[in-house]
């Protein structure tokens, strides 16, 4: 059975597999994007139970432009009215809300709401839900290395200076006290990164499902989180 004292502090989630959940049902994709966010819900709320620390989720990545415009309304719409719903639960749950991506692309209601979900939620300490939207892992690091370049022409550091305790330091992750992820699951059968968190998965154990994102709750998380606790994690040092 599961123990709580081994599970992962900080799961990040690539919620995959809406569209095709849609599709063999017969639906519109609409549907599919509603299921996932519901899903998401159930989650959360699952974190919460097990005491897990931190959940980031991939919600939308800096490629998900690049779908006809109508589903990106779509998707942007839903994520906007998701989170104006359950804006008031999730910070009565002690909810912190954080968003890491490029949010300037996004029109201006929902980057009030987003920069007012930050503000009203930032001293929640039940879990931290980090949501990546128009996020891209690379650009992450990129802009982490610009900024340690700035600090280095300030005359604030030397190039020597730099190790991976300053690159964390610069990255949006680093919102959190566990900017790691313990555990990566990504759904709906695909063995990718997506350009998601790059240089934080570095240790992470990644676990894949074929399950769809609509599709994966409760008995699907617990399974996820058994795979995790039976893992001997190395970090490639002892050789077991
Ligand atoms: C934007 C993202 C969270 C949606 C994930 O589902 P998806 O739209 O990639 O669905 P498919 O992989 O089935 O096309
Ligand atoms: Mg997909």
């Amino acid at each position: 059975g599961l123990r709580r004292e081994l599970m992962p502090r900080h799961v990040a989630v690539i919620m995959d597999g809406n569209r095709r959940w849609a599709r063999m049902k017969g639906l519109p994709v609409g549907l599919g994007y509603e299921a996932g966010v519901r899903s998401l819900r159930r989650i959360v709320e699952l974190c919460g139970k097990w005491g897990i620390s931190v959940l980031t989720v991939f919600a939308f990545s800096s490629d998900n432009w690049f779908r006809p415009k109508v589903e990106t309304d779509l998707l942007m719409g839903l994520f906007e009215s998701g989170l104006r719903n359950e804006l008031q639960h999730l910070n009565s749950a002690y909810v912190r809300i954080s968003i890491i991506g490029d949010s300037s692309k996004l029109l201006k209601p929902l980057r009030v709401l987003l920069a007012d979900a930050m503000e009203t939620t930032k001293n929640n300490s039940r879990l931290h839900l980090i949501i990546a939207v128009n996020y891209s892992g690379q650009s992450d690091v990129v802009q982490a290395c610009q900024n340690l370049a700035l600090k280095v022409k300030d005359g604030l550091i030397e190039p020597e200076d730099i190790n991976e305790f300053l690159v964390e330091r610069e990255l949006e992750t680093n919102c959190t006290d566990f900017p790691y992820p313990d555990l990566l699951i990504r759904t709906s059968g695909e063995l990718r990164i997506s350009n998601f968190l790059l240089w934080q998965l570095a240790y992470t154990e990644l676990h894949f499902t074929n399950s769809l994102w609509p599709d994966f709750g409760e008995d699907e998380f617990l399974e996820a989180l058994c795979s995790f606790q039976k893992r001997q994690r190395r970090y490639g040092g002892r050789n077991l």
